[in-house]
């Protein structure tokens, strides 16, 4: 029987750079994990295309998939939807692919109700002064959002004892090896590596 895959799911604070972490970790050569692109209402970005960077649905089309429960978890982010879709996701952990989930707070606790058994990392900002630096520079807010955002946040930071592992975003790059470093261990500590060992010995 295939072990099923974990289910790695990265969040924190808007502006703590989950986005940019979530890219570099993608664009590197030894990751083995499979990405779960969500859907939203939100307009395409320039140079976003559908079906890479999210899969853009009408809210029509949207609410009808909620009924058809057809989502892990959904949540109304700055005025509009996001969802994991199931079916990937289960395709893939049934195959013993690792899946990565890119998600916001409200929707990462959902998650974690449904599955506890998966990974829950929580990115965190070096400092809040540094977090209000990095939403300033996305330059995406106007400075209303911008404090709005930075209230959401700290309440945000307060539920980080939910989840399993808190990475420091200080450097893009310390922040992608310590999340690869969590998922070798989790394997690790599950049984996979250990089923190794027990045929080589049956073997002998
Ligand atoms: N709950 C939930 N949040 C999501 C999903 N996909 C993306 N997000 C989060 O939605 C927020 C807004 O994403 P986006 O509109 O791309 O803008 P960003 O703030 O530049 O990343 C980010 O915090 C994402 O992590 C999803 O499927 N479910
Ligand atoms: N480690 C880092 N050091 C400095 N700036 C960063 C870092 N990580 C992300 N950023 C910047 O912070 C801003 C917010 O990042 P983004 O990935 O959009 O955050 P999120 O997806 O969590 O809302 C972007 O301008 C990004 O370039």
């Amino acid at each position: 029987m295939i072990e099923r895959g974990l289910l790695i799911v990265l969040s924190g604070p808007s502006g703590v750079g989950k986005g940019t972490v979530r890219k570099a970790i993608f664009s590197k050569d030894d990751v083995d994990f499979e990405y779960s692109i969500s859907m939203t209402t939100r307009k395409p970005r320039e140079g976003e295309v559908d079906g890479v960077d999210y899969f853009f649905k009408s809210k029509e089309e949207f609410k009808s998939l909620i009924e058809k429960d057809k989502f892990i978890e959904w949540a109304e982010y700055v005025g509009n939807y996001y969802g994991t879709p199931v079916d990937y996701v289960e395709q893939c952990l049934s195959q013993g692919k690792d899946v990565f989930l890119e998600i916001e707070v409200q929707g990462a606790l959902q998650v974690k109700n449904k599955f506890p058994e998966g990974v829950f990392i929580f990115l965190a900002p070096p400092s809040l002064s540094e977090l209000k630096k990095r939403i300033t520079t996305r330059g995406t807010e106007t400075a209303d959002l911008i404090n709005n955002r930075m209230t959401v946040a700290k309440e945000e930071i307060e539920m980080m004892d939910a989840y399993d592992y808190v990475v420091e975003n200080d450097e893009v790059d310390l922040a992608c090896s310590r999340i690869q470093s969590i998922v070798v261990a989790e394997h690790c500590k599950r049984t996979r590596i250990r089923e190794k060992y027990q045929r080589m010995l049956e073997v002998e």
